[in-house]
């Protein structure tokens, strides 16, 4: 598995990987960071032009529907595709591969690829290349002496799964809050190192009520860190710490899923197609992702390790609850937890609520948002 882990370093620096199986080699190489001299050296090594392979989000986003509901698909490219018009067609909003329409299903390497880039958190746009018969001895040549890295396919789909992202508990120091004086911070690391989730004990786990009050909360540096006005993040962080303490004591786990998993540095890339007019889950179409990447594996681990299985959940998010409760958590509650409305922020939180049907009503049709910070015991509703 540890070759699986390099190659998405090899990736995250632009490099290509050779995917390998009984029958054939492929080389994948991102589309994030390409430029004309990368794509003849791809095609030369590989003994042909790629092809660029896209997600279906993407694909839908150009108006097409990839075939048999892949989740991926391939669209051959000639040698005198440009690397500049082929990112384009990948991630930019108004661009079209000229044979976006009739795509292929991309193969099990290509999916495979994909799902490496989006760990690495990258856009998950590849160009893939089988190698041809003529390029097999030079390329077995290039694997042996490291100037490329070969990972077999199988250790590619196996990975993700089952032990290779389970959480290791690492640290813990008390940590006083200024909302929550009685703080525990305990980190957790996935074993393949690649994210550190935390879980905040606030208040004496002897004391919590029967069912705990926990917030999971994703990551938002932006928001969180520097109080930007573009969501509602840093002040669900402060006021969900504050409630959870009044509540005498939870959970608040700070989940290593930044822009819902799309990554810091995609997510600034959605804001720049959000300022050109789309919406927070048009955006991340653009760049080939879902609506919600966010997965609460590590978030259930992590409860199961701190023996929390009854929950109060303060949350807007269906999803959320959902996701508990799929996980075997018995989610006995829920209650509401606002930031403050603001021009900027608007528009993102009524797309939430419109598009992936978050409960904000209470927060967009109030008169006076302000009113709404600090969430309440009486808005708690019924699942
Ligand atoms: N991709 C993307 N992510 C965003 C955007 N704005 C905020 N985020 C991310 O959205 C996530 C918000 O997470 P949470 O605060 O847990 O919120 P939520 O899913 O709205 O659910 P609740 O707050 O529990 O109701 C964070 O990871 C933010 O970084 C955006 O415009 N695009
Ligand atoms: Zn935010």
């Amino acid at each position: 598995m540890r070759q699986v882990e390099r190659a998405i370093f090899d990736l995250r620096r632009g490099l290509p990987v050779v995917l390998r199986t009984p029958q054939e080699d492929i080389l994948i190489q991102p589309l994030e960071g390409i430029d004309d001299t990368a794509l003849a050296e791809l095609a030369n090594t590989a003994g042909h032009a790629p092809s660029l392979v896209i997600t279906k989000h993407r694909l839908a986003r150009l108006g097409a529907i990839a075939p048999d509901d892949a989740d991926a698909v391939h669209l051959p490219l000639g040698r005198h595709h440009r690397a500049r018009d082929i990112v384009a067609w990948a991630m930019a909003a108004m661009a079209e591969p000229p044979n976006a329409h009739a795509p292929e299903p991309a193969s099990a390497a290509e999916t495979a690829a994909l799902g490496l880039m989006r760990r690495g958190l990258l856009v998950p746009a590849a160009l893939s290349a089988r190698v041809d018969a003529t390029q097999r001895e030079a390329l077995a040549a290039l694997i042996d002496d490291g100037t490329l890295l070969g990972v077999a396919l199988d250790d590619v789909q196996r990975y993700g799964e089952g032990d290779t992202t389970s959480l290791k508990r690492i640290s813990e120091a008390d940590v006083p809050l200024a909302d929550a004086e009685h703080a525990r911070f305990v980190l957790f690391r996935e074993s393949d190192g690649l994210r550190e989730h935390l879980a905040v004990l606030v208040g004496d786990p002897a004391d919590w009520t029967d069912a705990v009050p926990v917030r999971l909360h994703s990551a938002c540096l932006t928001g969180d860190l520097f109080g930007s006005l573009r969501c509602d993040c840093g002040e669900q962080l402060r006021t969900s710490v504050a409630a959870i303490s009044e509540r005498g004591g939870g959970i608040l786990l700070y989940l290593a899923q930044e822009g819902r998993g799309i990554g810091l540095a995609n997510k600034l890339r959605a804001y720049g197609l959000q300022d050109a007019g789309l919406d927070t889950v048009d955006a991340d179409q653009v760049l080939g992702f879902g609506e919600d990447e966010r997965q609460y594996r590590a978030a259930l681990q992590m409860l199961a390790e701190l023996d929390v299985t009854r929950i109060a959940l303060l949350t807007n998010n269906p999803e959320k609850i959902a996701a508990m409760s799929l996980g075997g958590i018995d989610v006995v509650g829920r209650e509401a937890c606002y930031g403050q409305l603001n021009e900027h922020n608007r528009r993102y939180l009524s797309a939430k609520a419109e598009r992936a049907g978050h409960w904000l009503e209470d927060l967009l049709e109030s008169p006076d948002a302000s009113d709404r910070r600090v969430p309440r015991r009486d808005t708690s509703g019924s699942l």
